[in-house]
Formats: structure tokens, sequence, C-alpha cells
């Protein structure tokens, strides 16, 4: 039986004078050219965790260990694609390996402040979390 629920995975990379990467999803696709935290869908028998290790290793060409990932928040949906409900968890991390590039063709990154961050247009689930994550980044500029 197919899941009623999609899980999805979002991490908020953050450096150290508090700014986050954003990534700009293709035009073409669904929510096109809106601003959102890198991720995406886990394959089968993959963690969170782990899906979040292949996913920014395949967009933006870095390692990040999943010890160094923390849990943030999440936001539902009732109905996302093929009328599953979207569970859109965010982890946040401070280290990595390497830099950041944009290796999804259509796409764009940016790193961003906390008022950069909150202005930019984004899909309707992430806007939650980067509210969340807004005093992260204030905190990490003191
Ligand atoms: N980040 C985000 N994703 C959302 C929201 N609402 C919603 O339906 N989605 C969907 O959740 C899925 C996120 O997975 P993804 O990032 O791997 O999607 P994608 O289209 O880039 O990849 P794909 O081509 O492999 O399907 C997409 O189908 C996206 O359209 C939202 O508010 N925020």
């Amino acid at each position: 039986m197919k899941s009623v629920l999609l899980p999805v995975v979002a991490l908020a990379m953050i450096d150290s004078v508090g700014r986050v990467l954003m990534q700009q999803r293709p035009q073409a696709k669904e929510h096109g050219g809106l601003w959102e935290f890198p991720g995406g869908k886990p394959e089968s028998g993959e963690g969170p965790r782990t899906a979040l290790v292949r996913e920014i290793a395949e967009e933006l060409g870095v390692v990040v260990d999943p010890s160094q990932m923390f849990e943030i928040t999440f936001a539902s949906q009732e109905s996302g694609p093929d009328q599953r409900a979207i569970v859109l968890l965010l982890y946040g991390c401070r280290n990595w390996e390497g830099e950041p590039q944009c290796l999804e063709p259509g796409a764009r990154i940016a790193w961003v402040d906390r008022a950069a961050m909150l202005a930019l247009p984004m899909p309707p689930l992430d806007v939650p979390l980067a509210r969340a994550l807004a005093p992260i980044l204030d905190s990490v500029m003191k």
C-alpha cells in the first residue's frame, strides 16, 4: 500500500556570520522561481539524514556529516503531489566540507541573511520553516 505521507527533507546550511544558503527552484518545475531550503525526497530505505547527505551532495557538491545535523522544525500540508500529505522536515548544520555550487540545471543558490531570507518568495511550507530559523540565525550573529 502506498504511504499516505510524502516526506521531504531540507537543510539550513548556516555560515559563520549567520547567513543561510537558499536555492531557487528551476522555472519549469512546480513552484518554479521560488526559493527553498535545499533538499528533496528520501529514496526507498533512506532515513532523513541519509537522504539529506545524498541530496546536498547531488545539488551542491558538498559533504555533510549526518552527526552535524540538528533538527529545527517541520511543516505539513494535507494535500501535496499525487494527493499525499507532505511533511517537510527542516534540519540545520553549521559545518560541511567543500564550497557549495549550484549543480542542478536551472536552479540558483544564494547566501542570505535573516532579513533577506524572510523577504524571499517561497513555496508555502518553506515560509514557516524560515520563520522558525530566523531566531537561530540571530543567535549565530551575536
Ligand atoms: N520545499 C517545498 N516543497 C513542496 C512544497 N509544496 C509542495 O508540494 N512541495 C513539493 O514537494 C516536493 C519536494 O521534493 P523535491 O525538492 O525533490 O522536488 P523536485 O521537484 O525538485 O524533484 P523531482 O524532480 O525529483 O520531483 C516537490 O514535489 C515539491 O513541489 C513546499 O511548500 N515546499
